[in-house]
C-alpha cells in the first residue's frame, strides 16, 4: 500500500505551481535545482549520502494512476481536465547527478543536481528531500556509532521505535551502508539483501516455568549459535549461570552457545562480571551482546569503563536519530532557461547562510597527491573544466576569504555522478555491501581531525573564483 501512489507523495503546492505553469504555457521551461543541507547533524564533521536507491526506484515508477487523477479531479482547485490529461502522460525526462550513497558530504555543496522542465523538476522536490534527508541522517548517525566500535558487531534493532514502517526498513539499510552487520527487520533484510539477526525476548523466558527451561528449550529448538537473553530476573545470580548450564548441555551434543545478551542495568559492570563467569566456566568464546537505549556516546562511556561487550544491538536512538531528528536538506532553484541558455538565479535572505549559490555547478573533491587526503571540495560553474587540469588551485577559507592556500599536486574526483540522462537511468545501483566498501574507502580520504566525533575540524567547501564573483554580482544586483 505505502509503495503505491508515490506520485502524490508531494506537497500540494508543487502541483499548484505545475498547474499555474501549465496554464501560462511556461511548464516546459527548463530549470536546474540543487539539493544541499546547511548544517551538519550531531555536531559531526561530515554527513553520509544515502537515499539514492529510493530516489531511483521512485523516479522509475513516476506515473499518475487513474486513481491519482480521479483524486486530483476532486480537489478544490478544480484543475482543468486537459491538465489532468497531461498528467496522465507524465514521465521524468530530465538529468539527475548525485553524490552516490556512502559518499562523505558537507554543508552547502550540491549533493544532487536536478535538471528538467520546471514541470517535472518541481513535483519531485518533496519526495527527494524526504528520502535523502532521512536516510542521510540515519546513515550519519550510524557512521558515528561505527566509528566508536569499528571492530565490534553492530546490529540494527530499531523497527519497533521507528517513525513507521518505511523509516524502519530504509533506516536499517542506511545503517548497513556504513558498516552495520545486520538488522532484526526481516523485511529490510529480504528487500535489500542484508543479514537478518536476532536473539530472543524476555517473553520467551517469562512464558516458561523457569529461566533454565526457557534457555534449554530455545537452544534445543534452534540450530547452532543461539544467543540467550540473561537479564529477565537476576543477571549474575540466575541468567548467566543458567546460560552456562545450557552451554554445557549443548557442548555435550556437539553444539555451542554463541552469546548472551544484556539488556538492562549497568552494562559495564555486568559485562565484566559475566565475562569472568563465562571464562571461568571454560566458555571464552561465548560473546556478550548488549542492548538498551544505546548510542555512540553511551558506547564510548562503556568502553572507557572497560566493558567486555563484543556486539551491540542499537534501536531507538539510531532509527529516530534521537539527538538530532531531522537533516535540513533543501531543494533550491539555481538556474532557469532564458532564450535557450541557462541564467543563474539567486535567493537573497537576511540570513547570509540562506543565500543560495547560483548557477549550474559541479563539485570536485580535491585530493592532495602527496598526502592522499582530501583538501577541500571545490564548487565550480558547470563550464569550468577541472578534470585533467594541471593548474595550481587557490583554495580560500570561505569564512575568511583573505586566507588562501595553494594546492599544486592534486587530482580531482567529481562528487556528482550521472544517474539520469534525459530520463534514462544511466547508473547501476550498487549492492549494500558494495556501498559499505565504498564508504570505507571514502573515510580513508579524510584526516582523523575531520572524522572525530567531538568538535571535529571543519572541512572546507570552496567556491571557484568565477562562482564567487557571480554570487557577489547577483547579490549586488539584487541589493540595488
Ligand atoms: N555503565 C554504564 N555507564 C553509562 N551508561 C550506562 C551504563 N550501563 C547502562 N547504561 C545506559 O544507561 C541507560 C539506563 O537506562 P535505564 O535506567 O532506563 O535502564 P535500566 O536500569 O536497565 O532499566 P530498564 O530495566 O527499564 O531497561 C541506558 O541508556 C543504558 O544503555
Ligand atoms: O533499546 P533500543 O536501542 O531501542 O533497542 C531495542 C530494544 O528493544 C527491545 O526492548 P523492548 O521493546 O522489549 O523494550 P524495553 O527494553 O525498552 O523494555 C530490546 O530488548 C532493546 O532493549
Ligand atoms: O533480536 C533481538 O534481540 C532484538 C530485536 C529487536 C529489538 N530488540 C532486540
Amino acid at each position: 500500500m505505502t509503495e503505491q501512489h508515490l506520485m502524490l507523495h508531494t506537497d500540494k503546492y508543487q502541483l499548484n505551481m505545475m498547474y499555474a505553469h501549465w496554464k501560462h504555457g511556461t511548464h516546459v521551461q527548463k530549470a536546474v535545482f540543487d539539493v544541499y543541507f546547511r548544517k551538519l547533524p550531531f555536531g559531526n564533521g561530515f554527513a553520509v549520502a544515502a537515499g539514492l536507491e529510493r530516489v531511483v526506484r521512485y523516479i522509475e515508477n513516476l506515473r499518475f494512476s487513474d486513481e491519482d487523477i480521479a483524486f486530483l479531479a476532486k480537489q478544490e482547485e478544480n484543475y482543468d481536465l486537459a491538465f489532468l490529461e497531461e498528467l496522465r502522460q507524465f514521465r521524468f525526462h530530465g538529468d539527475i547527478y548525485a553524490a552516490v550513497e556512502g559518499s562523505l558530504i558537507f554543508p552547502n555543496e550540491p549533493i544532487l543536481r536536478i535538471e528538467a522542465s520546471i514541470f517535472e523538476a518541481q513535483i519531485i522536490e518533496t519526495a527527494i528531500l524526504n528520502f535523502v534527508n532521512y536516510q542521510s541522517l540515519v546513515a550519519t548517525k550510524a557512521a558515528r556509532i561505527k566509528q566508536v566500535a569499528p571492530h565490534d558487531i553492530l546490529l540494527e534493532f530499531g523497527t519497533r521505535r521507528a517513525q513507521e514502517a518505511d523509516a524502519a526498513i530504509w533506516g536499517a539499510r542506511a545503517a548497513c551502508i556504513v558498516g552495520f552487520h545486520g538488522t532484526s527487520n526481516l523485511r529490510a533484510a529480504m528487500l535489500f539483501d542484508l543479514e537478518a539477526k536476532g536473539t530472543h525476548a524476555h517473553a520467551w523466558v517469562q512464558i516458561h516455568p523457569s529461566e533454565q527451561e526457557a534457555f534449554d528449550r530455545y537452544a534445543e529448538a534452534l540450530p547452532d549459535d543461539v544467543t540467550l537473553l540473561v537479564d529477565t530476573y537476576d543477571t549474575l545470580r540466575d541468567g548467566v549461570p543458567h546460560a552456562i548450564e545450557t552451554a554445557k548441555k549443548l557442548a555435550a551434543k556437539g553444539k555451542r552457545l554463541k552469546a548472551i545478551r544484556l539488556d538492562s542495568g549497568d552494562l559495564a559492570y555486568l559485562s565484566k562480571r559475566a565475562r569472568k563467569l563465562l571464562d571461568d566456566a571454560g566458555l571464552p568464546d561465548v560473546k556478550i551482546v548488549a542492548s538498551n537505549d544505546l548510542d555512540e556516546n553511551i558506547i564510548v562511556e562503556l568502553k572507557a569503563q572497560g566493558a567486555r561487550i563484543d556486539s551491540w544491538g542499537i534501536g531507538t536512538k539510531l532509527i529516530t536519530a534521537a539527538d538530532n531528528p531531522a537533516l535540513g536538506g533543501v531543494y533550491k532553484l539555481v538556474a532557469k532557461e532564458t532564450d535557450g541558455h541557462y541564467e543563474p538565479v539567486i535567493k537573497i535572505s537576511g540570513n547570509p547562510e540562506k543565500i543560495t549559490t547560483p548557477g549550474k555547478k559541479n563539485v570536485y573533491r580535491i585530493i592532495n597527491l602527496l598526502t592522499g587526503k582530501a583538501e577541500a571540495d571545490y564548487i565550480v560553474m558547470h563550464d569550468e573544466q577541472l578534470e585533467n587540469s594541471a593548474e595550481p588551485l587557490m583554495l580560500y577559507d570561505p569564512t575568511h576569504p583573505f586566507i588562501r592556500r595553494k594546492v599544486e599536486n592534486y587530482r580531482v574526483v567529481p562528487l556528482l555522478r550521472p544517474i539520469y540522462k534525459q530520463g534514462q537511468l544511466v547508473y547501476e545501483l550498487p549492492t549494500v555491501k558494495e556501498i559499505a566498501a565504498y564508504h570505507k574507502q571514502q573515510l580513508e580520504l579524510f584526516w582523523p581531525e575531520t572524522l572525530r566525533k567531538l568538535n571535529p575540524e571543519k572541512y572546507h567547501v570552496v567556491l571557484s573564483d568565477k562562482l564567487w564573483n557571480l554570487r557577489k554580482e547577483l547579490i549586488n544586483q539584487h541589493s540595488k
